[in-house]
């Protein structure tokens, strides 16, 4: 279970995050989507306790990141947009740290699996340094789950990845929530929002745009008829950003009409 509820950042002027509350329950992929800039890496990192929130709280696994933190970080594995892995070690010894770490039962037997699944085996001896982009980013995917964590948080899982792994990763997740795990992704990839979501929530700014199951947005931002297959959210997303444009512009031209109209 995540919980986000108020949660805004401030940096500075600079409003990053402003009043974001959302749930995320057992069983659930939920997609946190928006615009670059619009606020996702913020609150991701203010869940997983690298930013601290100006205001609201974060919770997961009902524990509060920032009150309980060592109890929240037991609970959810992290897949960070830029992972930071110790390239002197070989993706082996890098995972036997984190099974260890976790006290994870069998976890040689588990990385061994882990490796052959990604096609990793032939590399698992080598320092992750030497690895490409993609492989790195599979051994960060291996070490999130390696733990088997109740909740999982990604940021921009699908960078790097050719469309082998990405399949892979993308059932990985949805496997993950169906048993009964919690599942919080960001993604600018449409697509895979669209076939592993069961809720999102769409930033701009960060505003919340809109939020709710695909039928439920498609209803709010009246996108359901027409259109061709597996367009269906790139459709909404578009119309909710045209509606937020719609309304600032006409914001703007009421505050200047009031500000001719004292002058
Ligand atoms: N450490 C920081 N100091 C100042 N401003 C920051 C900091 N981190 C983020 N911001 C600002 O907060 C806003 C939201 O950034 P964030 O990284 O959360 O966006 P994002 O939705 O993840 O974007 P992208 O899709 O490009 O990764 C941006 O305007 C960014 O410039």
């Amino acid at each position: 279970m995540i919980e986000v509820q108020g949660f805004s950042k401030r940096y500075g002027a600079h409003t990053a995050v402003q009043d974001l509350s959302f749930t995320v329950r057992p069983g659930a992929v939920f997609g946190l989507l928006g615009s670059n800039g619009a606020g996702k890496t913020t609150t991701i990192r203010a869940l997983v306790g690298l930013t601290r929130p100006s205001a609201g709280t974060v919770r997961v696994a009902g524990f509060d990141v920032w009150r309980e933190p060592v109890r929240a970080k037991a609970a959810f594995g992290y897949i960070p947009d830029r992972p930071y892995l110790y390239g002197k070690l070989t993706a082996r010894e890098l995972l036997r740290f984190v099974g260890q770490l976790y006290r994870v039962p069998g976890a040689d037997a588990a990385i061994d699996r882990w490796l052959e699944f990604f096609r990793l085996t032939d590399f698992g001896n080598e320092p992750v340094e030497t690895y490409s982009h993609g492989m790195r980013q599979k051994v960060a995917i291996i070490a999130a789950l390696l733990p088997d964590p109740p909740v999982l948080i990604v940021d921009e899982p699908m960078v790097g990845l050719d469309p082998h792994a990405a399949r892979q990763v993308r059932e990985l997740f949805r496997e993950h929530a169906d048993r009964g795990r919690t599942v919080l992704l960001t993604t600018h990839s449409l697509p895979l929002a669209e076939a592993v979501c069961d809720r999102l929530v769409v930033l701009d700014r960060g505003r919340v745009l809109g939020e709710g199951t695909m039928d439920e947005l498609r209803t709010r931002t009246g996108t359901a008829a027409g259109g061709v297959h597996g367009d269906s959210l790139e459709r909404i997303f578009f119309r909710l950003l045209e509606e937020e444009q719609a309304e600032r512009e006409s914001a703007e031209r009421l505050g200047r009409e009031r500000a001719n109209g004292e002058a």
